[in-house]
C-alpha cells in the first residue's frame, strides 16, 4: 500500500476479525500464521501485539509482550512481581503500557493492527484500553486474539463489531490462509478505491 499519511479520497473498507476458542487450542497460531502470510505481500504494513508464553524448565512462568513494529519485547506478567493478579500471575502494568499500549498508538498508520490478545491481563490496564479504543475509532483493519468468556465492556463491544471466528481443531489449520486471503483482498479493494489507480 502506497504511504498511508493522506489517506483522502480512500474508501473506508476495513476489517475486523478477532480469533476466539478455548485456552490453548491455537488462537495464537492462527494469528501469527496469517500475519506472517500477508506480511509477505510488498508494501503491506503491520503493527500491534504478539504475546507468548515465558516458560523455564518446562514451566509457565508468564507472558511475553512484543511490538510488532519494533520488535520491542517486555513482561506482560509473571509469577513474581507486584502488579495485579490474574491467576497465579502479576500484570507488569509498565510494560503493558510502554509497550503494549505504544504499539497500538504508533500502528495506527499500518495495513493491518494485530492485538494478541485482548483478554483479562491487558484489560488490567486501563491505558490499554484506551489504545485499543483508539485503534477501534480509527479506519485500520485489525486482527484480534479475544478472550473466550471475558465480559468487559470492551470485550463485548468486540463480540458485537467484529467478524469472530472461533478456532477447533477442525478449522485451525485451514483459518490462517482464509483470514490472510480477506485481509489481502480488502486491502486490494482499498488499494483499488484510490483516485488515479
Ligand atoms: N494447527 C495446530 N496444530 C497443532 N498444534 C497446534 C496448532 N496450532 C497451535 N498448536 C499448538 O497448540 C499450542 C497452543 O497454541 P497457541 O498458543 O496458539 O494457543 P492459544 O489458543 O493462543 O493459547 P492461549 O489460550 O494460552 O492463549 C502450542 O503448543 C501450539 O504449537
Amino acid at each position: 500500500m502506497p504511504e498511508n499519511g493522506n489517506r483522502k479520497g480512500e474508501k473506508k473498507v476495513m476489517l475486523r476479525i478477532a480469533v476466539t476458542g478455548s485456552p490453548g487450542i491455537g488462537k495464537s497460531t492462527v494469528v501469527v500464521k496469517a500475519a506472517e502470510k500477508l506480511a509477505d505481500q510488498p508494501g503491506f504494513k503491520i503493527g500491534g501485539i504478539q504475546t507468548a508464553e515465558i516458560r523455564k524448565e518446562g514451566t509457565r512462568e508468564g507472558f511475553s509482550i512484543r511490538d510488532l513494529a519494533t520488535g520491542k519485547i517486555g513482561i506482560l506478567s509473571s509469577v513474581k512481581g507486584s502488579g495485579p493478579r490474574v491467576g497465579k500471575y502479576h500484570v507488569n502494568l509498565e510494560d503493558l503500557e510502554k509497550i503494549g499500549a505504544n504499539a497500538l498508538r504508533n500502528a495506527l498508520d499500518c495495513d493491518l493492527i494485530v492485538i494478541d490478545e485482548i483478554g483479562p491481563m491487558e484489560l488490567k490496564s486501563e491505558a490499554f484500553v484506551s489504545a485499543v479504543e483508539t485503534v477501534l475509532e480509527s479506519d485500520r483493519s485489525v486482527l484480534a486474539v479475544l478472550h473466550r468468556s471475558s465480559r468487559h465492556p470492551l470485550a463485548e463491544r468486540i463480540r458485537k463489531e467484529f467478524e469472530v471466528l472461533t478456532v477447533d481443531e477442525g478449522n485451525r489449520d485451514e483459518l490462517p490462509e482464509r483470514i490472510a486471503g480477506l485481509l489481502s483482498r480488502r486491502l486490494g479493494e482499498t488499494n483499488h478505491s484510490r483516485p488515479g489507480q
